[in-house]
């Protein structure tokens, strides 16, 4: 070791440190200007070398995840300068470059994955993406073959929604995304995701969608339809539909993709005009509004938790899923129940619990939730249902600075690429809104129906990557630090002890332009911290078991590893730099910066 250096004091803390010039880094990927109305944003790329790997190691416990893969955009072009390839095409070349790759690690001891492993050696370790990305998994994503594209493209988290399909369904959902981790070393977790017991449309009788013209009178009906559903005739999963609206009352489908005006009520049947068309999907979610607010009659009363939610609760704790997200979430209490629950039932496994900010309940117990809770979600459509549309994007950022300062993941949702679902190329208007969330530095953003069941989920995969990356590079090259204030989150002297070693980790590693920081730790906290402070370098986290390793996937320039060690950060250190150096994803001299759950230091040395 070159140069160690232990700190067993933290640094104080400032939130407005500067930063060393640093080198900037070549550009990987940049927007043409597009001379079609529609087109695919560009990719310029450097040039790829996949070496051989030339291990001598004989541990067999090593795995690094895709998930820092993700990142990039490196695709491939070997003459450097700036051959241009559709993302399509790109992402093709780039899984056939890297699938190279895989088949030369696989003579050696050491797992890591194809992507991540490219990347690191062809980008460096600064370029890698640090914003996670979660798709939902739909018709058109649920084969091993997708499921695998959507992997080499930087999925970090698969999301189910327990609202369509059946258990089986998304058994083999899980089944294809668990073989793919096995076999091709990737980390993506699962986050199962919750119906929920708001009012919702049923399944349309089994057509994929129904559009809705202007002017049309639909009915809005709790009758069940044995055979066959009317024509413009919607069945209501809410007993109470009928009694509770008036009319007059507007009734808004998904968060204002289609709206009607109820315009008479005859026993069971609502009868609604289309004020304004759209497509209606299975199962959407239903409001009704009167004189300008949500109308939230017995409905408010509805469990957050339905029966049916707990079967499926059952279903994602016996398929060893690693999130459930619970939709519609009112207060503290129901994450607080689920996580006992949780505890007794599935002791060896420890499932993260993420609460769905998308009502006005939870806006109005906010911090309570997120604290309870392991994680949150931006849901941005029922949300935007619920909510003014213009009050969405101030919620947002508050709920991301919140979660941050509490050190808890958060996501960011719905309607990202939207007009993905139909056309290839994202709006200027999308763009935006991906870059501002990225800006703000949540954890993840998440596809829907774009890569559920819309036309082009790779390209839609394909330009949050690409706009993650572009948009994280900006900020490193403007060094637009962000001077966030991280109020002390522990409860014991010990844990401010672990916040106050990291936060100093991070802001050494950004006054030192250190190539990366790790991080050995058994229960994933010591991780997270580092990940909170939104460091200049990714984050190298080494832990000994792959639940937990995956579980980290979600989280905010993690790269997770999984890694047999021992209390002794001497050994450690040295296995840690002789198995990456081996695979070359070190190399002599690079500057890490070292923390860790066992021995509360600060350790920052050249690799020898
Ligand atoms: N497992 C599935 N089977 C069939 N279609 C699906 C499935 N999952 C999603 N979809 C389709 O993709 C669309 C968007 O999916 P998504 O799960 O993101 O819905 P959402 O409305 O954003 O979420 P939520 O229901 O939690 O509010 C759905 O309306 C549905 O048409
Ligand atoms: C994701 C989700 O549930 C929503 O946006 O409503
Ligand atoms: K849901
Ligand atoms: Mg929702």
């Amino acid at each position: 070791m070159a140069q160690s250096l232990q700190l067993f004091t933290a640094y104080n803390r400032s939130p407005n440190h500067t930063l060393p010039k640093r080198a900037t880094y070549s550009e990987t990927k940049q927007f043409l200007p597009a001379t079609s109305s529609r087109r695919f944003p560009v990719t310029v790329f450097p040039k790829l070398t996949i070496q051989a790997s030339s291990s001598s190691s004989s541990s067999s416990d090593l795995e690094s995840s895709s998930s820092s893969s993700s990142s990039s955009p490196v695709l491939v072009n070997d003459n450097g300068t700036g051959g241009v390839l559709s993302g399509a095409t790109a992402l093709a070349t780039y899984a056939s470059a890297t699938s190279t790759a895989a088949a030369v690690t696989d003579s050696s001891s050491i797992e890591v994955d194809s992507v991540t492993e490219a990347e690191l050696k062809e980008n460096g370790f600064r370029s890698t993406r640090r914003t996670k990305l979660i798709c939902t998994i739909g018709p058109n994503t649920c084969g091993f073959d997708e499921l695998e594209a959507l992997a080499v493209g930087g999925m970090n988290v698969a999301r189910i929604n327990m609202c369509h399909g059946t258990h089986q369904w998304h058994r083999n959902v899980i089944k294809r995304v668990r073989r793919l981790n096995e076999e091709k070393g990737y980390a993506v977790a699962i986050m199962m995701d919750t119906e929920g017991s708001e009012i919702h449309m049923g399944d349309l009788g089994g057509a994929p969608s129904a559009k809705a013209e202007d002017g049309e009178i639909w009915t809005f009906s709790v009758r069940t339809y044995e055979s066959g559903q009317p024509e413009h005739t919607i069945n209501v999963n809410y007993d109470g539909f009928a009694e509770d609206v008036k009319v007059g009352d507007e009734l808004v489908v998904d968060g204002g993709m289609v709206r009607f005006e109820v315009i008479e009520k005859i026993g069971p049947d609502v009868k609604c005009k289309c004020t304004d068309p759209g497509l209606l999907l299975p199962r959407a979610n239903l409001t009704f509004w009167r004189d300008g607010s949500v109308v939230r009659e017995r409905n408010a009363m509805l469990p957050t938790i339905s029966s049916k939610d707990w079967l499926d609760i059952d279903f994602g704790i016996a398929e060893g899923v690693e999130f459930i997200a619970i939709s519609f979430v009112k207060s503290a209490d129901v994450i607080t129940h689920l996580k006992s629950y949780l505890a007794a039932r599935s002791r060896d496994s420890d499932i993260g619990v993420i609460a769905k900010i998308e009502s006005i309940d939870s806006l109005k117990n906010l911090e309570e939730i997120i604290l309870a809770s392991d994680g949150a979600m931006v849901a941005r459509g029922d949300l935007g249902a619920q909510i003014p549309l213009e009050q969405v994007p101030s919620v947002q950022q508050n709920i991301v600075q919140l979660c941050r300062q509490l050190n808890k993941p958060v996501i960011v949702a719905s309607q990202l690429l939207e007009s993905m679902i139909e056309y290839p190329t994202p709006t200027r208007a999308e763009v935006a809104d991906v870059s501002e969330a990225v800006r703000q530095r949540a954890d993840a953003l998440m596809l829907s129906g774009e890569s559920a069941m819309g036309q082009y989920p790779m390209k839609a995969l394909a330009v949050l990557r690409s706009v993650s990356v572009r948009i994280e590079k900006w900020w490193r090259d403007e060094k637009q630090y962000d001077p966030m204030e991280l109020p002390d989150i522990g409860s014991s002297h010990s844990d401010n002890i672990s916040e106050e070693i990291c936060s100093s980790a991070a802001k050494m590693a950004n006054n030192l332009g250190v190539d990366a920081l790790f991080v050995y730790t058994k229960t994933g906290h010591m991780a997270s911290l580092l990940s909170r402070c939104r460091p200049d370098c990714p984050i190298f986290a080494f832990t000994s078991t792959t639940s937990l390793r995956r579980r980290l996937n979600l989280q905010w320039g993690l790269i997770p590893f999984r890694l047999s060690f021992s209390d002794d950060m001497e050994s450690n250190l040295n296995k840690t730099f002789s198995l990456l150096k081996a695979r070359n994803l070190i190399k002599s001299g690079d500057l890490v910066i070292a923390v860790s759950d066992m021995l509360q230091s600060i350790q920052v040395m050249y690799v020898p």
